[in-house]
């Protein structure tokens, strides 16, 4: 990461809140909520006013119990939800000169398909079960514009091959795997198009912990050697320790403490960070 480079992503004041909203709740310098809720209008503030930079070649870990609005932050910004409000700015796309969120839908499929790749948790919303490995790699590469069939499969055989899946079970459909493995095609899938930023949304949630350290040390692999920036997301500061440069700490929707992954570790200053070193110790 370069201390004096631009970041590659900016989010400003991104708000995501579920219902209507009322009188005692919209307004968000005085709004009364028990944790990110409403009791009046039953309206869930998911994320307020997040703000935050994504620099060149760092991981930006973002960790907070369940609940506190980590997926949501990363639905909003792989378009997967639309936000209530906020601004963000990509540096490839238009250098870094139009908020993401006022594009058209046609426009913000090609900022998912080119310059942005997303593992989810759950490996049935990122892969085709039924399609084979290659054929799910195909997929993303050919809604990218690729039209030929022995440049994407020879790409495809590379990036399989990058996520250690052997070649003899590379024409497999993912429902055959484990689910170490069909993290890993997910990985080899959203690096298809050489996107510069990757999501990660609690990857390796759910995996046994051998299973676990071997995703994540590709994962950090990949990211040395293709220097990719990359968000994760993680309720487990075990993870976040071992991966994020820097670290957004989340609780109830709001970002409550940010800075370097060593410097929160060891001298956490917000009452719940603290609470989450004592107990990672
Ligand atoms: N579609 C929805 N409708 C209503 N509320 C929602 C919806 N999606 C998310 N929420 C609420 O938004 C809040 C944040 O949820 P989110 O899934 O982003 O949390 P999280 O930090 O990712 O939690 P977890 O680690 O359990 O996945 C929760 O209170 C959740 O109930």
């Amino acid at each position: 990461m370069g201390e004096y480079s631009a970041p590659i992503l900016t989010v400003n004041n991104l708000n995501k809140h579920f219902g209507s909203g009322c009188d005692r709740c919209s307004n968000a310098e005085d709004r009364k909520l028990d944790k990110n809720y409403c009791p009046a209008c039953h309206t869930v503030y998911s994320c307020q006013n997040i703000k935050f930079d994504l620099y060149p070649g760092e991981v930006l870990g973002i960790v907070g119990e369940s609940g506190s609005g980590k997926s949501t932050l990363m639905q909003c910004l792989y378009f997967d939800q639309e936000v209530s409000s906020g601004e963000a700015y990509l540096q490839p796309y238009k250098e870094g000169g139009s908020n993401l969120f006022d594009e058209s839908s046609q426009q913000k499929r090609y900022i998912r398909n080119h310059l942005m790749g997303k593992v989810y948790q759950n490996p049935v919303q990122g892969l085709r079960m039924r399609f084979s490995s290659i054929g799910n790699i195909a997929e993303k590469m050919i809604a990218a514009g690729n039209r030929n069939v022995g440049a994407m499969e020879s790409r495809a055989s590379e990036l399989l091959n990058r996520v250690h899946i052997p070649v003899y079970r590379m024409k497999e459909a993912p429902k055959n795997f484990s689910g170490g493995m069909q993290q890993r095609v997910q990985i080899a899938k959203a690096l298809s198009n050489n996107p510069p930023i990757l999501l990660l949304d609690e990857v390796t949630t759910g995996l046994d912990l051998s299973v676990q350290a071997n995703v994540l040390d590709l994962i950090k692999h990949l990211q040395k050697e293709l220097k990719i920036s990359m968000l994760l997301v993680s309720h487990d500061l075990g993870v976040i320790r071992m991966m994020a440069d820097r670290t957004m700490v989340m609780l109830d929707g709001r970002v409550v403490e940010h800075g370097l992954t060593d410097q929160i570790l060891e001298d956490p200053q917000h009452r719940y960070t603290q609470q989450l070193v004592h107990s990672l110790l």
